[in-house]
């Protein structure tokens, strides 16, 4: 029985790395977690220990330090920048792919900042000859009190879940968008793309989070021409109205309890018909 190598791939993972700008006493801050991994004709360093096609992960922690020197600009950007280069560097690297997470910091003043909960952006860039660019957002949590129902639903003898008219649903919005070209406005792109998603929330009134992922995904294409297919995971964060009969008091969709686990998760693509 032979043994070979499969499919692999290295790099350093997760650079965190903040970039003040400074116009006199007024800052801006860029906050990053960026991984890179390539790949190619790196056989010998699994098979015989030779490391003379391998650019160090140290050397990737660096480059990723010093292109951050001169400017970031839009994530996405960045990432191309990153992997043409490492792809560029090496006969041996056939495949570079950067993976940047933006954390969201709001203005308190000229120089203070506040980390924000207003969700993560997300870019990860593959570059093999070809450029693949995805968008993305993570963490973006939100909530409505009302306009959500589910109900209709098929009943078995393990089903207890009574059906509701009036419940509040909220999610954590995880979305990763797939760009047709590099030719993009990726900042006009992300913040249309966000606002979308936003906007179809609170404004789908809802059977199902089934049908607002949907509603979600669907608002995202109709306002981002450049975007080819997104895919959105949605945690269902439960509510339970709860019983507060005992205490002798009612509980016209006042108190809830808030589950933590297990929760729904619905997934699924959305993309344009060829
Ligand atoms: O929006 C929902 N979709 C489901 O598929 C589901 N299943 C469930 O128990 N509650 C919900 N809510």
């Amino acid at each position: 029985m032979a043994i070979v190598l499969g499919e692999n791939q290295y790099g350093k993972a997760e650079n965190r790395l903040v970039r003040v700008e400074r116009d006199g006493d007024e800052h801006w801050l860029v906050d990053l977690n960026v991984s890179t991994a390539l790949a190619g004709d790196l056989a010998d360093t699994h098979l015989t220990g030779a490391n003379d096609k391998v650019l160090a992960t140290d050397t990737q922690k660096n480059t990723v330090l010093a292109f951050a020197r001169d400017g970031i600009g839009q994530i996405e950007a960045y990432g191309l920048r990153l992997a043409k280069h490492f792809v560029g560097q090496l006969p041996s690297i056939h495949r570079a792919q950067v993976e940047i997470e933006q954390y969201p910091w709001t203005r308190l003043g000229p120089h203070s900042f506040s980390r924000s909960g207003e969700g993560t952006r997300l870019a990860k860039v593959t570059y093999d000859g070809e450029a693949t660019v995805e968008g993305g957002i993570k963490d973006l949590t939100v909530l409505n009190t009302t306009d959500s129902e589910f109900w209709g639903y098929p009943r078995d003898e393990y089903t207890t879940l009574p059906e509701t008219k009036d419940r509040i649903l909220a999610t954590a919005v995880d979305a990763r968008w797939l760009f047709s070209s590099t030719g993009v406005d990726w900042g006009k792109a992300y913040d249309t793309a966000r606002a979308s998603l936003l906007e179809a929330f609170t404004n789908t009134y809802s059977y199902s989070l089934q049908q607002t992922l949907y509603a979600m995904g669907t608002r995202v294409l109709e306002t981002v021409p450049e975007i080819a297919e997104i895919r959105l995971s949605l945690p269902n964060k439960h509510h339970y109205l709860t019983d507060l009969s005992p205490f002798g008091l009612d509980n016209p969709g006042v108190v809830f309890h808030v589950g933590d686990r297990p929760y729904g998760l619905i997934e699924a693509t959305v993309r344009r018909e060829p």
